[in-house]
């Protein structure tokens, strides 16, 4: 037995595996990207785009940024040279063959604002895009082979039903008494009257029928709209969107319109812009910011044979070969912090955002499944654009897109964005789609009706119909032989009846039998169709409840609404009272602000006449001042004279040691030392006459010794802070103790002694002229 790891189990599974991914792949195609870039704008001034190669570009970052250069490889890329003809063969001519051959294909562009998407899709006048050119080919290729008006008619549930002729001339000659006709365009105001290329596409089935059909619908604030509804008026209502029988998406009740010719569909575009803008005012949005898609629908009915009568014959095979082109111009990616857009527009723009994240993140998560063969839920359903273009992601048909880049260095960051995600959808793969077929209803009456054939119709029929008519014979029993020949003949003619009239009772067994099995398909039909209408009826009758109760929720939400909107007026009025009295207190607030400035322009002159008297005083003062001064010099020089004459003391400040002498006192029982410094030479005594003005800077360690400055009359004090202290004219000594302990236990204590003398001013002076200082040392420390 073989072990599992030799190899070859393994082996043969994997080659399998290959082979089944092969088989993947083959039956896979990957989403087209192509890229057109723009002109640059003249009010931008520096590009942001290399063209490298056709197929490869690079954007380049701003010198001043740190970003590198990130380089970005398509499908192809169109220059901005690349005219609206080359983008068309390249990007729609394929998918325009897709429908004519049955297939389905999705287009759409993507890129920042202005970067011309709708400008590559739907042009203008002089340059028309995708889309015209689309119609105008699909109309030169079928213009011959396009089925009668109403022959092939949408059944409203994203199929098709094929009338009668009756039926279809019916409606045609019903369209025109009615006139319901959307009103035609002016000639001049169609933007796509150009001279069509007569471009002509090859393999059309000549024996087939054609009918365009198209609709056009945008999708605003993830709400879809059907441009084309004249139902509802100026006010555009919300579509749903539904699956049809063969799980494809359609939007649900949308107006699908039939049209004949390029023209008629340029005027229906035409109509559905002038709605889209006229809705948008209403609306109060921009056209660039929803997403529009127009669809085109080409149904072809197989071999249709003319008969005798030039009739056209529908043949027996149901099937109607059903192609779809959607061209989606999507709204431009935008940041909300550049545009600095605010209110309604804010919410367009997050809804935009929000649409196309989600298409970007079905994009990854397709991709993260194919590539890792994942299988996470797609998000289709988070936005109506994804959820409405789901099929096409699951196979329906080719996708295409076309990123659209504005070169301009202002939108680099942007394209950044844009072109990283073109880059991922560029890698997603779609089953590659076949053509699709879907069963139609035969008409009732585009067969000829059978003629039942009754026994009593067959005898309403002459007998002639037996063979030849009985001849009458006037026999002569007397002469029998003379009617023999007559006899014969008569037998033969019988006979020749007998067995036309055998011939006949077959056929019309066989008719019976006929008509008995076609009744029992009719029957078979009929309970078939009877249990349709009952479902349809149970359906009808679930909707009628539902459209009571809605209709019931639409009664109280206009009771809330009218009580909300009283409450609303009740509001406005205070908020207009309110804003009546912050205008009021505004105003007050302007006036006093008024006034403060003047006050403040009036105190600022004030402050400068003021600054200027107070220099001027100032001035005068200081002068003033100087020449005091000079007196006060002069009559100082003047005391000094007469002082260095009758021996006054220097006025200085503490006198310098060599003037000191010292003198050992007696031993006291601690050591105790005095100096005195006296300024030399001294002439005066101490007197009895003398009055101190003591002034302890810090209360002085009692010493408990003998030893006590003489000032015999004295006041003492702590601070001076009071003039009087030192202009009392009964103190004319001053003395300034200071004591300090120093290391060791030593006490120095320092009294600055000087004289008082008067001012001129009515202050007075100190005039230090001696140094007493007390040392106490502590014997302890002598010891050592
Ligand atoms: N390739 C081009 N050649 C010449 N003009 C262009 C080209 N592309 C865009 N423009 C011009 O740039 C302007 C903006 O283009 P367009 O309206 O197509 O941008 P957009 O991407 O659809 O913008 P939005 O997202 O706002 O709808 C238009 O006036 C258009 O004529």
């Amino acid at each position: 037995m073989k072990r599992a790891s030799d190899g070859n189990t393994p082996v043969a599974s994997k080659t399998s595996r290959t082979q089944s991914r092969e088989n993947i792949s083959l039956n896979q195609e990957t989403v087209r990207v192509f890229c057109r870039i723009r002109p640059l704008k003249e009010d931008s001034t520096s590009c942001c785009v290399k063209l490298l190669s056709e197929t490869t570009l690079s954007l380049t970052a701003d010198t001043k940024s740190q970003r590198k250069d990130c380089n970005y490889v398509f499908k192809q890329i169109f220059s901005s040279f690349a005219n609206q003809r080359e983008v068309f063969d390249n990007v729609a001519l394929p998918l325009l063959e897709d429908l004519v051959n049955g297939k389905s294909g999705l287009l759409f562009t993507y890129g920042v604002t202005g970067s011309g998407k709708t400008f590559t899709l739907t042009g203008d006048q002089s340059n028309p895009g995708i889309m015209p050119r689309c119609i105008d080919t699909l109309f030169n290729t079928i213009g011959d082979y396009q089925a009668r008006k109403f022959l092939i008619k949408s059944d409203k549930m994203n199929g098709f039903e094929v009338q009668s002729e009756q039926e279809a001339s019916e409606e045609r000659s019903r369209e025109i008494k009615s006139l319901k006709r959307y009103k035609t365009v002016k000639k001049n105001n169609n933007p796509f009257c150009y001279e069509n290329d007569r471009i002509k596409l090859q393999g059309v089935t000549e024996t087939n029928r054609f009918a365009v059909f198209i609709t056009y619908i945008e999708i605003y604030n993830n709400i879809v709209y059907d441009l084309l509804d004249e139902s509802t008026g100026e006010v555009l209502q919300s579509k749903a969107i539904r699956k049809d029988f063969h799980n494809n998406m359609y939007v649900n009740g949308v107006v699908e319109v039939e049209v004949k010719s390029a023209a008629e569909t340029f005027e229906l575009f035409c109509l559905g812009q002038k709605r889209k803008h006229m809705a948008h005012t209403t609306l109060n949005a921009e056209s660039s910011r929803s997403h529009s898609v127009f669809n085109i629908r080409l149904v072809q009915l197989q071999q249709i044979v003319q008969n005798n009568q030039g009739q056209q014959m529908i043949p027996d095979q149901n099937l109607l070969k059903v192609g779809q082109l959607s061209l989606v111009d999507l709204a431009g990616t935008e940041r909300s912090k550049r545009t600095q857009n605010i209110g309604m527009r804010l919410k367009e723009t997050g809804n935009i955002n929000n649409s196309l994240m989600s298409l970007r993140a079905c994009l990854e998560i397709l991709r993260e499944n194919q590539l890792t063969g994942s299988n996470k839920l797609v998000p289709y359903r988070d936005s109506r654009l994804t959820f409405l273009f789901k099929n096409y992601f699951e196979g329906e048909g080719q996708v295409r897109m076309v990123v659209c880049v504005n070169p301009s260095v202002e939108d680099y960051e942007e394209n950044l964005q844009v072109l990283r995600f073109a880059e991922i959808t560029q890698e997603v793969k779609v089953p590659r789609s076949e053509a699709r077929y879907t069963p139609y209803k035969t008409p009732k009456s585009t067969k000829p009706k059978p003629q039942i054939q009754t026994r009593s119709t067959i005898k309403a029929k002459k007998s002639a119909s037996f063979g030849p008519e009985i001849p009458s014979i006037k026999f002569n029993y007397d002469n029998v032989k003379q009617h023999e020949n007559e006899l014969n003949n008569l037998i033969k003619i019988l006979k020749a009846r007998k067995q036309k009239r055998e011939t006949c009772e077959k056929n019309v067994t066989k008719m019976e039998e006929n008509f008995r099995r076609r009744l029992v398909t009719v029957n078979q039909v009929f309970v078939f169709d009877k249990s349709e209408t009952q479902n349809i009826r149970a359906t009808f009758k679930k909707q009628k409840n539902m459209n009571l109760n809605l209709e019931h929720k639409i009664t109280d939400l206009e009771t809330i609404n009218n009580e909300l909107l009283s409450k609303n007026k009740d509001l406005k009025e205070v908020v207009q009272a309110l804003q009546n009295t912050i205008e009021k207190k505004n105003l007050k607030i302007n006036q006093n602000l008024l006034a403060c400035e003047v006050r403040k322009e009036k105190l600022a002159l004030q402050n400068a006449r003021l600054l200027k008297e107070h220099e001027e005083k100032l001035r005068k003062q200081h002068a003033q001042h100087e020449a005091e001064l000079e007196f006060k010099n002069v009559k100082l020089k003047k005391v000094k004279d007469l002082v260095d004459d009758s021996y006054v003391p220097v006025i200085t400040s503490i006198p310098t040691a060599q003037h000191y002498h010292d003198y050992e006192p007696h031993q006291t029982p601690n050591t105790y030392r005095r100096n005195v410094h006296r300024t030399l030479p001294h002439r005066r005594s101490r007197s009895a006459g003398e009055a101190w003005l003591e002034h302890n800077t810090v209360k002085p360690v009692a010493l408990g010794t003998v030893f006590q400055p003489a000032m015999k009359k004295r006041k003492s004090v702590t601070k001076l802070d009071k003039l009087k202290d030192v202009t009392n004219s009964k103190q004319n000594k001053y003395c300034l103790i200071a004591q300090e302990v120093q290391n060791g236990g030593k006490i120095e204590t320092n009294l600055y002694k000087g004289d008082i003398l008067p001012t001129c001013g009515g202050g007075a002076q100190v005039i230090f002229n001696e140094v007493e200082q007390l040392k106490q040392v502590s014997p302890v420390e002598n010891d050592k």
